[in-house]
This record gives structure tokens, C-alpha cells and sequence, in this order.
């Protein structure tokens, strides 16, 4: 089968940026053509809960609950159970809105029925009236820990905790070697089901690196008749959300669009087929097609959903090559 007879579409995103571009695709494909394969590596436990931060971003933004201003949890929460954990001397530096704490508890419940990760989040997303396929990398436990000058952080303590303060000079991902991908995904890589691939413009060391170095992954997309579309999460030289152009500075990397599409050349060879670039970095364009990948200039930047849906509608029109 040619990818021009499949219709179906994979994503890979991490968490807040990632879900806007998988919003635009969820509004602009039949639910039944996307599927979405989620990083996993940020999740830890806390208060005895599983706490799944991408998994639960994609799931209140998909169903159209997302809380708009914190750019995680649910909209129109509260904080009473903080307030009284607070109260009581408890930990608080993680806030759990009373409305998501129903997520972990919910899936909490779920874990100690002996319930794995890629049937909980089907189960979830299903309470919550979503039909596009969302799936966690994988069912076994992988974690990331950030490496810096004062010693190895667990994800959620550098990034919330420590408000990604501390400078980082690397990533692990703990239990990544032993890790399954997810096994319906891989199947319908390899069965050649989907006709496109898009990369969400998420964080590059710490949202799609996780999801790519699950072993299998990224050799199975790299072997897709797909192509396979990466969309740039640095913008003139600033990133969308979060702390990936400080991570890069740290790094020693160039914050540009370029770095990033050398990082993923690097580290990844023959995986990148087209690298989407905002239309402010049209000059970047000669440099990274030297990479050996086709650079594609358009509108980036998503604040409404008319700019979701369009970049959507650029990564689902290129061909394969
Ligand atoms: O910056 C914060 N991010 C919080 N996040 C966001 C999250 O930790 C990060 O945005 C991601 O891990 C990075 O992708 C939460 C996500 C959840 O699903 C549930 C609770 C939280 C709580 C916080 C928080 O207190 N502070």
C-alpha cells in the first residue's frame, strides 16, 4: 500500500505546545485518521497519585477543557484540597486543582486493578468523549532526569519545583532501554497504516526525545513510507512555551531553528523529512536543507484556532518524497 491509498495520520507531542498543533489536527481530520503517541517521561508520582502531565494536557485540550491561563489542568478550578493540605504541612509545591485530582484518583484506581497505561488513557479518553487514538509511548515506567551542574534532578522537581532554574548539561531517561513502544502504534507503523507523520513543535530534549528513544520508535517512523514532518518549536530565536531555549543556550546549542533540526539530523539520521520553520526564519531555510531535509516556510506561531487548523492543514499536504 502507498501512502497516497492510506489516510491515517500519527502525531507525537509532549504537552501545552504540542496539543495546540494536535487540536488542529483533531478539528481538521475524521477522528478515526489521527492517532497521537504521547510522552510519558514526565510522569512521577506525588501524594501517592500517578500524575501524567502530557497525557492529561491532551486529554483536557482535546475534550476542550483545558485551563487556558495555566496551560496545564482543567479550566474553572479550584484549590481547596491544596488550601487544606497547606494547612496540614503538606506538600504544595505541585498544585493539583480539585477537578483534576479526580483524574488521579480515578486512575490511581485503575493502577491498583492492574490496569496499564495505554488501557487507562483509552479508558480516559473515551469518559471524555474523545475519538482520536491517544496513546502513551509505552506501558512501562520510563523517567526523565535532568542533569545539572548541582547534581541529577527528577523531571517534575527541576521543572516545577526548581522552575527550571538550575543550568542543565544533559538528560537521561530512567528504564528507556527496557521499555516496550507502544504496541499498536509500532504494528500500524510497520503494516504501513499511516499515510503522514507530524512531530508537534514540543520540546526536542525532553518531549520528543523520550518518545523517539523508545527502542523500535523512531527506526520504525524512519522506515515509514511516510513522510515524516517535524514543525520547529523555536521561533526568531525564542521558544513558544517552556524552557527549550534555555535549555539549548546551556547546551551550547544555537537557539535557532536550525539547531533543532541538527539535533534531530544528529541524533536521528535519515528521520527527518520535512522541517517546518516559521515564516520569521525564512533565511534559515538554505542551512537546513544542507541537513538533507526539505525545509518548509509557513505561519507557526498558534494563539487562535483558525492558526491551529491552518498549520495542520500545511503538514498534512506535503507529499512523500
Ligand atoms: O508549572 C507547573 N506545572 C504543573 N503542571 C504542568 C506540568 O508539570 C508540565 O507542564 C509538564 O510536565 C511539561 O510538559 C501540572 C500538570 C498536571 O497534569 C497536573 C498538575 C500540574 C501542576 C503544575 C504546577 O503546579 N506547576
Amino acid at each position: 500500500m502507498t501512502t497516497t491509498e492510506t489516510s491515517k495520520t500519527l502525531a507525537l507531542t509532549g504537552g501545552v505546545g504540542g496539543a495546540k498543533l494536535c487540536l488542529g489536527l483533531a478539528q481538521v481530520l475524521p477522528a478515526s485518521e489521527l492517532d497521537i503517541l504521547v510522552n510519558t517521561a514526565d510522569d512521577f508520582e506525588h501524594l501517592g497519585l500517578p500524575i501524567w502531565p502530557d497525557i492529561d494536557t491532551l486529554l483536557y485540550t482535546l475534550s476542550g477543557r483545558a485551563n487556558q491561563t495555566l496551560g496545564w489542568g482543567l479550566e474553572g478550578e479550584s484549590w481547596n484540597c491544596m488550601e487544606s493540605l497547606e494547612s496540614l504541612g503538606g506538600e504544595t509545591w505541585f498544585r493539583l486543582g480539585d477537578r483534576d485530582l479526580a483524574t488521579h484518583l480515578w486512575r490511581a484506581e485503575a493502577q491498583r486493578q492492574g490496569r496499564g497505561a495505554a488501557d487507562i488513557v483509552a479508558a480516559l479518553a473515551q469518559q471524555m468523549d474523545i475519538a482520536v487514538g491517544i496513546y502513551p509511548m509505552s506501558d512501562d515506567q520510563v523517567r526523565t532526569i535532568v542533569r545539572c551542574d548541582e547534581g541529577n534532578l527528577p523531571f517534575q522537581h527541576y521543572f516545577v519545583r526548581r522552575q527550571c532554574e538550575p543550568p542543565v548539561t544533559g538528560f537521561s531517561f530512567e528504564g528507556i532501554t527496557s521499555a516496550r513502544g507502544n504496541a499498536s502504534v509500532l504494528r500500524q507503523l510497520k503494516a504501513g497504516d499511516y499515510g503522514r507523520i507530524v512531530v508537534s513543535p514540543s520540546n526536542p530534549y525532553v518531549s520528543i526525545d523520550p518518545i523517539l528513544q523508545v527502542p523500535g520508535v523512531w527506526t520504525a517512523l524512519r522506515d515509514s513510507a511516510a513522510p515524516v514532518v517535524f514543525v520547529s518549536p523555536i521561533v526568531s530565536g525564542l521558544a513558544i512555551k517552556g524552557p527549550a531555549a534555555k535549555m539549548m543556550r546551556e547546551l551550547d546549542v544555537p537557539v535557532t531553528a536550525l539547531g533543532v533540526a541538527e539535533h534531530y539530523r544528529r541524533r536521528y539520521p535519515g528521520l527527518v523529512d520535512y522541517f517546518v520553520i516559521d515564516e520569521s526564519d525564512a533565511t534559515l531555510a538554505p542551512e537546513i536543507e544542507q541537513l538533507g531535509m526539505r525545509a518548509v516556510v509557513a505561519p507557526t506561531v498558534m494563539k487562535n484556532q483558525q492558526q491551529k487548523e491552518s498549520l495542520a492543514r500545511y503538514c498534512l499536504a506535503l507529499e512523500p518524497l
